[in-house]
């Protein structure tokens, strides 16, 4: 498994979010973690990707302890995209994703022909190779966040957690970024987990989502998640419900 969670407990104080959760990923294959807000979504990213969260039981990448893994080998295996914008004037597209190879990159971070290589390809595959010397202080949200994407392949990791990455986008936008996500799990093998409010983009997308029912994780295949009920018994309030037809939320 690329990720596997063994009774892992997430609290801050004395706030418990998850207890004794157990779940596990494939490489391949594409989830959406989804909650209400302040359910704990970035805060268990965060811990999977190493990020000095409390954690209780154990979380193992690609069959190995987190918590013996070498700053080095952490980020040889988990990549992490997060919406912080990285819109620093001069800095083109390419450098951005050639930051993407630092752990890779000699001593001194000189890029060599290979890492060239990686980040074009990185570039190529989320559509942005046009973009290659524009500056992200003059590109849209979108177009920001494939670069992002790209860094993290560069980054060349097994691995690949985003933290809402379809915030800011419209909806087109929402569902072109989902597909990539999803051709990068089936063309590149990859493990991707990402955390959304877009429950029609995570139950028509993805192969199976991660639902965050406080202090409870279920994990089920999309297709399993709309038919369980549990959408319906989270998401519908007094004046929305889930719709399990059209798998979103609207007004009662
Ligand atoms: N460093 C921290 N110290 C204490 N509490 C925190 C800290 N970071 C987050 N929290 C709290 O933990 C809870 C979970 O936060 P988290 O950001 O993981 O939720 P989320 O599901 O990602 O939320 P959202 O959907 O709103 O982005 C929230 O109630 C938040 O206030």
């Amino acid at each position: 498994m690329s990720i596997a969670l063994n009774h892992i407990t997430l609290s801050y104080g004395s706030r418990t979010l998850l207890e004794d959760v157990t779940a596990a990923f494939a490489q391949g294959s594409l989830t959406a973690l989804i909650g209400r807000n302040g359910t704990g979504k970035s805060t268990l990213l965060r811990a999977i990707a190493g990020l000095g969260t409390t954690v209780s039981g154990d979380v193992a990448l690609c069959g190995r302890p987190l918590a013996s893994l070498t700053p080095h080998e952490l980020s040889t295996t988990v990549g992490f995209v997060t919406t912080d914008k990285v819109r620093i004037a001069n800095l083109a597209c390419e450098d951005v994703v050639a930051l993407g190879r630092a752990p890779y990159t000699n001593w001194i971070g000189r890029m060599q022909e290979a890492d060239r290589a990686v980040v074009e390809r990185s570039l190529r595959l989320v559509g942005m190779s046009a973009f290659a010397r524009k500056t992200m202080d003059r590109m849209s949200d979108g177009e920001c966040q494939r670069v992002m994407i790209a860094r993290a392949l560069a980054q060349d990791t097994p691995v690949i957690l985003l933290d809402e990455p379809t915030a800011f986008l419209d909806l087109p936008n929402r569902y072109e970024l989902a597909t990539l996500l999803r051709q990068l799990t089936r063309d590149e093998g990859k493990c991707i987990l990402f955390s959304t409010h877009d429950l029609d983009v995570a139950l028509s997308l993805c192969d199976s989502v991660a639902l965050i029912d406080t202090p409870s994780l279920h994990h089920l295949p999309a297709g399993e998640m709309v038919g369980s009920g549990l959408i319906e018994r989270l998401f519908s309030g007094e004046n929305a419900r889930f719709d399990p037809e059209t798998r979103t939320v609207r007004l009662r």
